[in-house]
């Protein structure tokens, strides 16, 4: 593809088998071509009180192929609109997971709760390929600049 051309349609080019567990709600799709984040929707009515959080169903179970993951993450619009995040973001989806996809999602907001209806989108499945490391032990690790240094070693916003 040429650069900075968007791809044509909305479609993956990377096919994944989805059951969908629960009626005639959507598949995960992706609002625009380009985008990173499928949509997953739930499958149930749910209020989550301020600081309240929920194991929401998506009504998907997915069979990834071997060396891929999926990784659940907030959008960010009912975030920045409603305090509605995610407790584990990202979420893991392994390729050998086969039950339904699942979202930890918590209202960050301290005083307003939000209603959630079936159909409702609340969050994005991005895909990705991902390596499995081998874990080769030593007694000592190569040199680094940034060596043990981390936690804001660096320094903080950077004002002078
Ligand atoms: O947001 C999420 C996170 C995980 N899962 C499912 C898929 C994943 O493959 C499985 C296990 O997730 P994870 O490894 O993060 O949880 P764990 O606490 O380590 O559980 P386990 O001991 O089953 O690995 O749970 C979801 O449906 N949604
Ligand atoms: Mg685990």
């Amino acid at each position: 593809m040429t650069p900075g051309v968007e791809p044509r349609d909305t479609a993956g080019d990377l096919d994944i088998a989805v059951v969908r567990l629960d009626g005639d709600l959507p598949l995960p799709s992706y609002a625009h071509p380009g985008d990173a984040g499928a949509d997953l929707l739930t499958t149930v009515d749910v209020t989550l009180g301020p600081g309240e959080r929920a194991m929401v169903p998506t009504g998907v179970a997915i069979a990834l192929p071997a060396g891929y993951v999926a990784l659940v993450h907030p959008r960010s619009g009912l975030a920045a609109r409603h305090g509605l995040s995610i407790v584990n973001a990202p979420g893991t989806v392994d390729a050998g997971y086969r039950g339904e996809i699942k979202v930890m999602l918590i209202n960050h907001d301290p005083g307003e709760p939000i209603e959630l209806r079936r159909g409702d989108r609340i969050a994005q499945l991005v895909v990705q390929r991902v390596e499995r490391a081998r874990f080769v032990e030593v007694g000592e690790l190569p040199d680094s600049s940034r060596g043990s240094g981390g936690y804001g070693s660096t320094g903080g916003f950077g004002r002078s």
